[in-house]
């Protein structure tokens, strides 16, 4: 990456690219040049965006305002927001430096950016005024508007780069399966620290089985059925493993793969960490640095992914409770999931 050539605004979005990404930094990085600068401004674009709906200091009214028309501020030449409070405010502290290098990129990505960006605001603003997750549904529904709908536009780009064939950004559903693989396992890794600050994303249609509120699965003495329900939540995630290997399996670019593939990876070892563990409801349950590495470098083609999928897909079967309630139809989805050999 050259980054002397590059002009000082677009290193700048490389350095905060860095500074919010923990996880996707490295693998945009890794992207084919000019794919690389839209999928780098996308991210900054979006993660600026989900700040304000993360900011639990912005009044309702005013944030689902600012969520609804903030695609529009892209064309705000020097428009910025700094009275977020969130880690990642800079993004928002900074937004005109990131609008300038969104207004530079292709007439097609920018439709697309801010295509995207405008369904997931109204998305966010449509559910921050729901307060909580009802049904399964409702939480498929939320999770295609804040990753899904990221899916489906990061596959839009892919085409428009002409890197990928036009099926990875026609099959939306398989796109949007991307995104709710990733999002699922974030917010069923994330239940402490979520809960203890009332961030509420496990659906009520699961929760109220086990326990009178999402809170109450925090109770030691209601160990049990809390884990009880995080398994049934992977069983739910793990559902969209084939369509995830479906997608993986039609791409063509190698850097395009890695970008892909890597943070799947990384989920499905996640979610195998989680799979009835009751640190789950104490801490920030992480994979181990050393795994990540490996599974990293053996991520590069779809007959690797594969086994590495079945190697998890076989560690969550071995740790199926025979008296959980959703026993078989964790086994059914973990097979749904090998049978995609
Ligand atoms: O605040 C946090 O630190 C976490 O926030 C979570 C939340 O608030 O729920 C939550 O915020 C979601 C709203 C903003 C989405 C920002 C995003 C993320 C990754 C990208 C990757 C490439 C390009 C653009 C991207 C945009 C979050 O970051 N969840 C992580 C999972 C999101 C996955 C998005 C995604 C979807 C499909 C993909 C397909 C291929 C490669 C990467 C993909 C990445
Ligand atoms: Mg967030
Ligand atoms: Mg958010």
């Amino acid at each position: 990456l050259n980054l002397k050539k590059m002009d000082p605004d677009m290193r700048r979005c490389f350095e905060y690219l860095k500074m919010t990404s923990r996880s996707f930094c490295a693998v945009i990085m890794a992207l084919d040049e000019d794919l690389r600068y839209g999928v780098c401004i996308y991210y900054l674009v979006l993660r600026a965006l989900d700040t304000v709906e993360d900011d639990m200091t912005i009044a309702l009214d005013t944030k689902c305002a600012l969520l609804e028309t903030f695609y529009q501020k892209l064309n705000v030449v020097g428009w910025n927001f700094n009275n977020s409070k969130e880690k990642d405010r800079m993004v928002l502290d900074n937004f005109q430096i990131i609008s300038s290098e969104f207004r530079k990129l292709s007439p097609a990505f920018q439709q697309i950016i801010s295509g995207s960006c405008r369904d997931m605001g109204s998305g966010m603003a449509q559910f921050l005024k729901r307060k909580v997750i009802d049904s399964m549904t409702e939480w498929d529904e939320y999770c295609h508007y804040v990753a899904g709908l990221v899916g489906i536009g990061l596959s839009r780009l892919f085409v428009a780069s002409g890197l990928e064939e036009p099926i990875v950004g026609s099959d939306e559903r398989l796109a949007n399966s991307m995104g709710l693989f990733l999002q699922k396992t974030n917010i069923i890794r994330d239940f402490q620290e979520d809960t203890v600050q009332d961030r509420l994303f496990w659906p009520r249609e699961a929760w109220i089985k086990y326990g009178a509120s999402q809170k109450s699965l925090l109770s030691p003495s209601n160990m049990h059925n809390s884990v009880a329900c995080l398994n049934e939540l992977v069983t739910n995630a793990i559902q969209h493993i084939p369509d995830v290997l479906t997608y993986l399996g039609r791409l063509k670019n190698q850097s395009v793969f890695n970008f892909c593939a890597i943070p799947q990876m990384m989920a499905i070892a996640t979610l195998e960490r989680c799979y009835n563990n009751p640190d789950v409801f104490r801490m920030n349950v992480k994979i181990r640095k050393g795994e990540a590495v490996l599974m990293i470098g053996n991520s590069t083609s779809i007959e690797l992914v594969k086994e590495f999928m079945d190697k998890y897909c076989l560690s969550i079967a071995r740790k199926v409770p025979e008296n959980d309630r959703n026993a078989s139809a964790t086994r059914v989805a973990l097979q749904a999931g090998l049978r995609n050999k």
